[in-house]
């Protein structure tokens, strides 16, 4: 997969180049290219940004540098590329939206500042047939898009084949059977007076398993009574009802 991340500040993207990720580029699973966005300013300011039109607080993104910087990035390899805009305004970035992305060949990440990217950069590319995704990874307003990229990008790589040392850990997400993970515990058995549960340490995985299943169902109850409803009709077998 190659991923482009288009920002006025390329240091907020050093962290996908750390531990896992770092090491997916390292492997070659992954060529992230990050492009600092003001090399496609004109202009002695390297002004990016503008009043809004209709006035209101705040700058917009200039569309002309943007334009010229999406059309240059997209240049660089012949891959098709879902260009993906972070917005507080954009559509919900859920773990199925990581599942889906993690098949695509190549991904462009956008970063916006200020109150955004004047909304023709995005108009302009979807009516030359380029898909182009806003998300939004939770209702509050950051400062820009970069941590939304890096979030994203983390979300979508670990999936990649080869990405995790064991796979079956993404298989067994929170979310990837629709409900939250329940609670982990290691060594040592007794640890400041809390133990462990016994049924974790009895060896019957069948038990183990129905409490595991348990747990995660109370919390997901408890955390996130909005997973549990939006359950398909058959995820729930009687066991989990009689919990
Ligand atoms: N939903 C997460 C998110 C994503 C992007 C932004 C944002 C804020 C200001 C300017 C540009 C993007 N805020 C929140």
């Amino acid at each position: 997969m190659r991923i482009d991340v288009i920002t006025i500040f390329p240091g907020y993207l050093a962290p996908l180049r750390e531990a896992l990720l770092g090491r997916a580029i390292s492997a070659g699973l992954v060529d992230l290219a990050v492009h600092d966005l003001r090399t496609w300013t004109r202009d002695v300011h390297q002004a990016v940004d503008d009043a809004p039109y209709g006035g209101g607080p705040g700058m917009v993104m200039r569309p002309q540098v943007w334009g010229e910087a999406l059309d240059a990035v997209l240049a660089l390899d012949e891959r098709p590329a879902r260009i993906v805009v972070p917005t507080p305004a954009g559509r919900p970035f859920t773990q199925a939206t990581a599942q889906a992305w993690s098949g695509d060949e190549r991904l462009l990440f956008t970063c916006g500042r200020y109150e955004g990217i004047d909304q023709r950069v995005v108009d302009d590319a979807r009516r030359r047939d380029l898909t182009v995704d806003e998300v939004s990874i939770g209702d509050y307003v950051l400062v820009g898009g970069e941590v939304a990229v890096l979030v994203m990008v983390e979300a979508v790589v670990r999936l990649l084949p080869g990405v995790l040392g064991n796979p079956a850990s993404a298989e067994q997400d929170s979310f990837s059977d629709g409900l939250l993970e329940g609670p982990a515990f290691t060594r040592p058995e007794v640890w400041r007076g809390l133990a462990v549960p016994d049924v974790l340490r009895s060896g019957n995985h069948a038990k183990i398993a129905r409490w595991r299943r348990d747990r995660a169902l109370e919390r997901t109850a408890e955390r996130r009574p909005d997973l549990l409803a939006a359950l398909p009709e058959d995820a729930l077998d009687d066991a989990d009802r009689a919990f």
